[in-house]
């Protein structure tokens, strides 16, 4: 009752200040790809790293998200900071978009290139470039991705452990401040970056922290590491980017259970966090998830609210652990409660939970879903997604949720056929009130994903006029021209 109050006063004063359709950048024209561009960045680059062929554009003009397709004009493949540079002033100089791509795994259209331009891969630097194992951090090239490293650094006893679902670049992860499944004990990447190296719209190169800096504290003016995280490559290219590294734990067990009411299932998790248990890992999948998980992956769960939970540590504190998290599913009325220590279970359980965004579109042959992403504080977690539950029935609507709950996040998978309008519409109002009882309940409109295309409406109403103006000044002062993925984060 007191959210529909707040989410009714939210809405009105919305409506009547207009906040939501109002414009905060300027028109910006830039100027078209000529081939005559075209042969300026193969004088710069090299015949063989520049890319004008409809195929490989078509690749590059979406990420993994429902929205529409939007090509650059060319493809560039750099090797070096100092080719991205030259090309990045290049473009600063003609007036011409700029648009990084890591590997395309995001989920809000940051990659397309909705004014066209020149979309800069980053797949050539993928080099780990400096390992300190005595203290715990890599330096990497952007586009090495979050499971190469963890290759790599395999027999060095330590492993980086945010995890999107996807086996992203670990820049591409810097520009979108991502996190997954082992947020709730290690932190997401803005906990995780001592510095960055990164090519100004200019072509200036900067290190954010300085160069060669990788103190685990510094107090040492703004934090520009952090302005660059989550920045969707609005501000500019991270071409490098040292990363804090964790220690393998002694022992690892995964534990999951069921419960008949959402509640209990949300309930248990908010006095797991609430007691300060430890959990590297608090999953929350509700019975829709579990019928696409099992079809998908082959398992034979109870259909029913379930927990996936995963606690790290030595081996007489995990058993602890995992003995409180026992007893307080059960006092929650969970049941089936089962544990797993084996390596392979424990990577097949998790396997199986990173590829549920493919489990949901396989329940709709055809489609491809539409995914939303709120993040409250962890004891709002139940209100929002009872309600989330009821307006889904309501809809009578396939919409399976999901979350890393531990941290208070969590996803609704929409599977939807391409042209389905009536069924967009109706996920998108889904969506919009999700949004809206997050802000009401203090929470966010994105919690992992960013904010690129699909989210711009809701971040004036997150951080309110004056603080997207703030967020502005700075676009304009590091950007004056515009270059940098336009039409992403601001309108
Ligand atoms: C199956 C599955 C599961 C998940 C996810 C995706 C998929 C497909 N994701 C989302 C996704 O993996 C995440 O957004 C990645 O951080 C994107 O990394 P890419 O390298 O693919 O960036 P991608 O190429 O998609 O680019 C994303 C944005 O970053 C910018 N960018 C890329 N590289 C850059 C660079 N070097 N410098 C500046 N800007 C750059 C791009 O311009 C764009 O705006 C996710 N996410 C999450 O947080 N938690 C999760 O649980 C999941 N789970
Ligand atoms: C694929 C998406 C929605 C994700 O972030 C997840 O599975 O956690
Ligand atoms: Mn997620």
């Amino acid at each position: 009752m007191f959210s529909r109050v707040l989410l009714r006063s939210l809405e009105k004063i919305f409506k009547t200040t207009g906040c939501t359709k109002r414009n905060y950048s300027p028109k910006i024209s830039f100027n078209k790809v000529t081939d005559s561009t075209v042969k300026s960045l193969r004088d710069l680059l090299g015949e063989k790293k520049v890319f004008t062929e409809e195929a490989v554009r078509e690749q590059h003009s979406h990420d993994e998200s429902y929205h529409t397709s939007a090509m650059p004009d060319v493809v560039v493949f750099p090797d070096s900071v100092e080719y991205v540079s030259k090309v990045v002033a290049f473009c600063n100089t003609n007036r011409i978009p700029v648009v990084p791509y890591g590997t395309g795994t995001g989920l809000e259209g940051g990659v397309n290139a909705v004014q066209g331009g020149v979309s800069i891969n980053m797949k050539n630097m993928d080099k780990v470039v400096e390992v300190n194992g005595l203290d715990f951090d890599v330096t990497v090239q952007p586009g090495i991705t979050r499971e190469a490293l963890n290759s790599y650094c395999r027999d060095t006893g330590m492993w980086f452990p945010i995890d999107p679902g996807a086996d992203c670049s670990v820049c591409g992860m810097c520009a979108t401040s991502a996190s997954g499944t082992n947020a709730v004990k290690y932190g997401t990447m803005r906990e995780n970056v001592l510095n960055l190296e990164v090519v100004l719209p200019d072509g200036r190169i900067i290190h954010t922290s300085g160069k060669g800096r990788r103190a685990k504290k510094t107090s040492a003016g703004f934090n520009m590491t952090n302005l660059f995280v989550g920045s969707e490559g609005t501000l500019g290219i991270i071409t490098q980017a040292t990363v804090k590294m964790h220690g393998i734990p002694e022992k690892t067990v995964v534990a999951y259970c069921h419960f008949k009411k959402i509640e209990d299932a949300v309930d248990t998790v908010i006095q797991i966090v609430s007691s300060g248990i430890p959990v590297a890992k608090c999953e929350f999948l509700d019975d829709s998830a579990i019928k696409a998980f099992n079809a998908y992956s082959d398992y034979h769960m109870p259909v029913a609210h379930s927990l996936f939970m995963e606690v790290h540590g030595p081996e007489a504190s995990v058993h602890h652990l995992f003995n409180e998290i026992t007893t307080l599913c059960i006092s929650n009325n969970g049941y089936g409660f089962t544990g797993a220590e084996q390596a392979e279970d424990r990577a097949r359980l998790w396997k199986a939970r990173h590829e549920m965004l493919y489990a949901v579109n396989a329940l709709v042959p055809g489609s491809k879903s539409f995914v939303t992403d709120v993040c409250v504080p962890v004891t709002k977690l139940t209100e929002i997604i009872v309600k989330t539950k009821q307006w889904i029935d309501k809809a009578n609507i396939i919409g399976p949720i999901v979350g890393h709950v531990g941290d208070g996040n969590f996803h609704v998978f929409f599977p939807i056929k391409p042209g389905d309008t009536t069924a967009l519409n109706t996920v998108l109002d889904i969506s919009k009130q999700m949004v809206l009882l997050s802000l009401a309940l203090n929470g966010t409109c994105t919690g992992e994903h960013g904010i690129g295309l699909g989210k711009r409406k809701y971040l004036l109403q997150e951080v309110g006029e004056d603080g997207v103006s703030a967020m502005q000044q700075v676009k304009q002062a590091l950007d004056p021209n515009g270059i940098m993925n336009p039409g992403k984060i601001f309108y």
